[in-house]
């Protein structure tokens, strides 16, 4: 039986993995990306838009450096990438030339789906170069993107991407055919074809793959389900060599369902994306007023402020007893704030808007 929610789908989020894409060496192997590629033109010529979101700069950075395995340092793994994401979207666009096809190079940090106005950029362009019919090529700017702000995996930043351009469906490619009970070197250890509700999942995950370039293993992808299905986009997680047979709707690989509706744009970055800059604490009161009403934080609520923050910025929001219970976008500075507490004030310090209960 083919799966609806591939074949109606009419924009897609591609993701592909490191460990897909190399060598048993560690370096770009050209013609896994040829054969990726020619999958993905024949997408296109179904009339159905496609984004990539393409890891591995690091490891085509790694033979022209004279490396054999892929660096600890950060810096290293940034030199790597910096050296390697030229090379490999230089393969991608000529091997989609050979289809008539353009790519396109999007390089995202953090701040590209957690900061409002950013956001917006990376939308627009986004869907101007769908509009326009390039194919583009999406990866994290890793030279740039330091330990603090940095996804380290491409599957969360998939997720995001295909909430972003609004995708109906995603399909993370990996070295691995599918999702299973347990890690796949366990004996016994069987593949799900289908999780009707990730929240109820209970599998064991182990981190990385066989091949030693990926990183984050399933716990990452799991992630990457869970934002996606959880703001209605479908999920198929299926082994690169599958791409065909997982594109056309075939039963390979582990669907994951779509649960519930379309979140408002804005606040799934702030709930999945945001590194959260400070943390408010608020009294019973306040709290309740989060939760059972959904209520704006006024200034009369806040018991304490912690962090180094600006109006705009991302933070938590946490009850008397410390458990955090939400996320927003504050409309003070810290000092601010602080000024702030105990001072029975009316203000809005974060809007019903943007807030997001956890
Ligand atoms: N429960 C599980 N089901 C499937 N794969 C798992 C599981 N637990 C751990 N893994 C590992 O996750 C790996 C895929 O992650 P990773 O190496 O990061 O790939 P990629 O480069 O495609 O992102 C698989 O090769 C597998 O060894
Ligand atoms: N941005 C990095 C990708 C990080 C990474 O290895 O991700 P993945 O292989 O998807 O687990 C790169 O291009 O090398």
């Amino acid at each position: 039986m083919t799966r609806s929610e591939v074949l109606d789908a009419r924009r897609v989020v591609v993701k592909v993995g490191s460990s897909s894409l190399t060598t048993a060496a560690g370096g770009i192997d050209p013609e896994r990306v040829s054969r990726l590629v020619d999958v993905l033109a024949d997408v296109r010529a179904r009339g159905i838009e496609v984004v990539l979101v393409s890891s591995g700069a690091i490891a085509a950075g790694l033979a022209p450096l004279g490396l054999s395995a892929r660096p600890k340092a950060l810096a290293a793994q940034q030199a790597a990438a910096s050296v390697g994401q030229g090379l490999l979207v230089h393969r991608y666009t000529e091997e989609l030339a050979r289809h008539g096809l353009v790519a396109g190079q999007v390089l995202l940090t953090v701040d590209d789906v957690s900061r409002r106005a950013h956001y917006r950029n990376a939308t627009q362009t986004l869907s101007t170069l769908l509009d326009l019919g390039v194919l583009p090529i999406v990866n994290e700017n890793d030279t740039v993107a330091t330990s603090e702000i940095r996804f380290g995996d491409n599957d969360r930043l998939a997720a995001l991407v295909a909430h972003l351009v609004s995708a109906d469906l995603l399909v993370l490619l990996s070295d691995i055919d599918g999702l299973y009970d347990a890690p796949p070197a366990t004996p016994g250890a069987t593949r799900i074809a289908e999780v009707a509700d990730i929240d109820a999942l209970e599998v064991e995950v182990g981190s990385v793959g066989a091949a030693g370039v990926g990183t984050g293993g399933m716990v990452t992808k799991l992630d990457a389900a869970r934002i996606a299905c959880s703001s209605g986009i479908p999920v198929v997680l299926a082994a690169a060599d599958d791409a065909a047979d997982a594109l056309v709707g075939k039963p390979v690989g582990t669907l994951f369902h779509a649960a519930g509706r379309r979140r408002p744009r804005r606040l799934l970055w702030l709930a999945h994306a945001t590194e959260t800059l400070g943390t408010v604490t608020v009294d019973a009161g306040a709290a309740r007023a989060l939760v059972e009403r959904g209520a704006s934080l006024l200034a009369a609520g806040l018991i304490g402020v912690r962090g180094s923050f600006v109006a705009g910025d991302p933070i938590a929001v946490e009850g008397p007893d410390g458990v955090a219970i939400a996320r927003g976008l504050v409309n003070y500075d810290a000092e601010e704030l602080a000024d702030l507490v105990g001072a029975q004030g009316v203000r809005e310090v974060v809007h019903r808007d943007d807030l997001i209960l956890l």
